[in-house]
């Protein structure tokens, strides 16, 4: 059945805030039919060198090439652009942005204004197709709906918290239980209990960026530990519930092969013999960024080591490229991909990286933005590329809610939709 074209009588665009304060945009797209489909960007703050690059304020600053230069594009150019034709599919518009665009990184438009608007027409065209946004994807994507493992962000370090833990995230996956539901109760459980402890030992209950507690931990052992002790003592076994972390280790990489973990310089293999200690010692299943994104012999150490047991992400190594992802199939470097809609800057392009970790056998992890917004494009994502898991924070901070509770709505709405891993 030939799809309907889309054509959009208006465009607007807003500056708002981000979850951490900062500014960012928002798109409205009207239809011809009257109706309106937004979106919003998120903005992230470990980023990876090779993202596309947003028009961005560092900080709440209303002019200079920030957010409202962003606004104008999408008001002005792009606008313009969007009026006046008939549009037969998201990939002719994302590719009409990239050339309106013309260069390599979509710095001209800004990356966050592109996305906005690749979001929001998508929304647009799930809505002529009269289909959920998840279905319309799924049709876009060739792919079986699934439902997938959350990975709640519980501990924050890193760039996203102000302690001295060297590593950004660890995160609670239960990849043992059998469905959604079961799912975000479990990481609400387990993120209360770990509230307590957290109290008690540190006397605050502070929090990241992504809504993860943020004591004044200095070792990723102590954060582990105490994870532990919370799965535990929340009554789970570490066969419901699993760890995974994203150490984000462009942020303790000190150049030539080392590493600065623990006030100890470690070279490359020894940073694989820390990792592959703590997969010994903890129920680790997942390791994103264990290494910098241009230090490819770790990643290929690493790979060597551990791919048959531990599932390797790459963050800021891939930025959502298909061509990097590619690459890192060829090379070895991992056996899963990030996939971050802003890193690339439109959603067909996003569809080409997961086909692309696809048909390399590589998993991948739907993600937000440690900036974010109430958008829950992402949800969507993750069940209609069936990709079966995502992180998106916290279960107790509205901007991360958000996109469980989207889940925890689909799920109801679907329930014949299996819950768990690819
Ligand atoms: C979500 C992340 O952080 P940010 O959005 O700051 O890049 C990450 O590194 O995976
Ligand atoms: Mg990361």
């Amino acid at each position: 059945m030939p799809s309907q074209a889309l054509t959009i009588r208006s465009v607007e665009a807003e500056q708002v805030l981000d979850s951490r304060g900062w500014p960012t945009i928002s798109v409205a797209l009207t239809l011809d039919d009257g109706s309106v489909h937004a979106a919003a960007a998120p903005a992230g703050a470990s980023t990876g060198a090779f993202e596309a690059v947003e028009l961005r304020d560092q900080g709440v600053e209303y002019s200079g090439r920030g957010v409202l230069n962003a606004v104008a594009g999408v008001e002005g150019e792009i606008a313009a652009m969007l009026t006046g034709t008939a549009w037969s599919s998201i990939r002719d518009l994302d590719d009409a942005l990239r050339s309106l665009d013309y260069t390599s990184n979509l710095s001209r438009l800004g990356a966050n204004a592109v996305v906005a608007v690749s979001m929001a027409a998508s929304r647009a065209f799930a809505h002529i197709a009269g289909v959920p946004l998840y279905t319309w994807i799924a049709g876009q994507t060739g792919s079986q709906p699934l439902l997938p493992v959350p990975h709640f962000n519980v501990l924050n370090g890193g760039a996203h918290a102000a302690n001295d833990l060297d590593f950004q995230e660890f995160m609670l996956a239960p990849v043992g239980v059998s469905s959604e539901q079961a799912a975000v109760r479990v990481g609400s459980e387990i993120y209360h209990t770990l509230q307590g402890a957290v109290r008690e030992k540190f006397g605050t209950a502070g929090l990241g960026d992504e809504g993860g507690f943020a004591p004044a931990l200095s070792s990723p052992v102590q954060a582990l530990d105490l994870l532990l002790a919370a799965i535990v003592e929340a009554g789970y076994s570490t066969e419901d519930v699993k760890i995974a972390i994203d150490p984000a280790a462009n942020g303790f990489y000190l150049g030539d092969g080392s590493y600065q973990v623990e006030g100890r310089r470690l070279d490359r293999r020894q940073l694989v013999d820390y990792y592959d200690g703590l997969l010994g010692d903890y129920p680790i299943w997942s390791i994103e960024d264990g290494f910098a994104e241009d230090d490819f012999e770790g990643w290929q150490l690493m790979y060597e080591r551990v791919h048959d047991t531990t599932q390797l992400v790459g963050d800021d190594l891939y930025v959502t490229d298909p061509a990097r992802i590619r690459d890192g199939a060829e090379k070895r470097y991992s056996n899963a991909a990030l996939i971050k809609v802003n890193q690339i800057g439109t959603v067909s392009q996003t569809f080409d990286a997961i086909a692309t970790a696809r048909e390399n056998d590589m998993a991948c992890m739907v993600s937000h933005r440690s900036g974010e917004t109430m958008d829950t494009f992402i949800a969507d994502l993750v069940v209609g590329s069936g990709v079966g898991q995502i992180k998106s924070g916290s279960p107790a901070r509205g901007e991360r809610v958000a996109k469980y509770n989207r889940l925890l709505h689909i799920a109801r709405r679907e329930p014949s939709l299996r819950y768990g891993l690819r």
